[in-house]
């Protein structure tokens, strides 16, 4: 699959642009705020609703404007789909395929598979568990239909059970029966929530292994680890022993709602005692395990999208990462850099095709 063309208008600083692209690797450089990362995001709106970095659309339409408006031409298993969004101030967005509109916007998402690697994606390794829950859970919904259902299910019962012991607690009366639903019906939807969490990791573990040996060599020495309560005692046991527990704290204090991902390097956190390059090439190894899987699941190769790739890795790591870029192990990518000549120069160092486009202030020069 590969995204032919992109236009936007009023899009965040872009008034117009029109860009015409390669089906291998594009490069979209220049200063500072000049826009690169921008028409990154404009593609990941096109291909799944929603920017990755802002979720209040309002906000991507170019100051002073009222509306924008993205389109795209993609091929995909040899079909063109003529993709267009379009976002009015206080109204709801909307997208059309080949100029019919969606009966519901989530029939297109999984259309258009991507990956984006963006250095905001420290937030991963650096915050809380909730973000590396995120992490997980977005990759699994994107090839696993049922499991967002299952954990929109979860959440909602979670929300009552808490409600209810919160409740307990301001009125000392303490509704056991309803308990009971809830902690059914908490275990019902948290043990297929744990158990393909559960596969999945089993699956991307290697993968990841794989890619990270690959950027990095031999020499270090990293693991990812699945941490969650349900792998030593079940869910209907934990929540009957908690129970006095969560009486006490008036909230529920175990179950998926808990499960981590733990990142080492060496034996220690790679939070703490990872180098911002060591983080980095963490984070692009977990990002290029995603692709790998999504690719499996869909049966062709995503879009992927490289926002500032460059920046904290050394030339090896950079050689490796273009290395995997030639070889067409990905098949379209998008990169940004600042610097116009260091990646004329890389390519041409591997030769390795690739179309530059010079973009200042929200224009764009190919
Ligand atoms: N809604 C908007 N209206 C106008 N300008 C906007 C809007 N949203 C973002 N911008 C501006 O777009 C500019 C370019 O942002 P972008 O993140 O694409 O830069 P970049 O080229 O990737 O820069 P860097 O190299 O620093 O990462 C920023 O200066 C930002 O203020």
């Amino acid at each position: 699959m590969h995204l032919q063309q992109l236009s936007v208008i009023n899009f965040k600083n872009y008034t117009e642009a029109g860009l015409l692209l390669s089906d291998g690797v594009n490069a979209f450089l220049g200063d500072n705020g000049a826009g690169k990362t921008n028409l990154l995001d404009a593609i990941h709106y096109l291909a799944l609703c929603k920017s990755y970095f802002n979720p209040i659309d309002s906000q991507q339409i170019k100051q002073d404007a009222d509306f924008f408006i993205i389109t795209g031409t993609f091929s995909r298993n040899g079909q063109t789909e003529a993709i267009a969004c379009s976002v009015k101030r206080n109204q709801k967005k909307q997208f059309k395929r080949n100029k019919k509109d969606y009966p519901r916007l989530a029939d297109h998402i999984g259309l258009l598979p991507l990956v984006m690697v963006s250095p905001n994606d420290v937030s991963i390794i650096v915050e809380g568990s909730e973000e590396r829950r995120k992490f997980i859970d977005n990759v699994i919904s994107q090839t696993d239909n049922g499991y967002l259902d299952e954990l929109i299910a979860y959440n909602k019962v979670l929300i009552n059970r808490n409600a209810l012991l919160k409740a307990a607690a301001d009125t000392g009366r303490y509704d056991q029966s309803l308990l009971e639903i809830f902690d059914e019906q908490l275990t019902s939807s948290g043990k297929k929530i744990f158990e393909k969490r559960k596969a999945f990791m089993e699956a991307f573990t290697p993968v990841f292994n794989s890619h990270y040996r690959f950027l990095t060599g031999e020499a270090e020495n990293v693991e990812l680890i699945y941490e969650s309560q349900l792998l030593q005692i079940d869910l209907e046991t934990l929540l009957r022993k908690s129970a006095e527990k969560d009486k006490v704290l008036e909230r529920t204090t175990c179950g998926v709602h808990k499960d981590d991902l733990l990142f080492y390097i060496h034996g220690m956190p790679i939070k703490k005692f990872g180098s911002q390059g060591q983080q980095k090439s963490f984070l692009i190894a977990l990002k290029l395990a995603q692709y790998t899987l999504l690719q499996q699941a869909k049966g062709f190769k995503p879009l992927l999208l490289l926002d500032d790739v460059f920046d904290k890795l050394d030339d090896k790591r950079v050689e490796k990462l273009m290395q995997m870029v030639s070889n067409h192990d990905f098949g379209q990518v998008f990169i940004t850099d600042t610097g116009y000549n260091r990646v004329k120069q890389i390519f041409e160092d591997m030769q390795v095709p690739v179309k530059l486009f010079k973009i200042a202030q929200g224009e764009v020069d190919a």
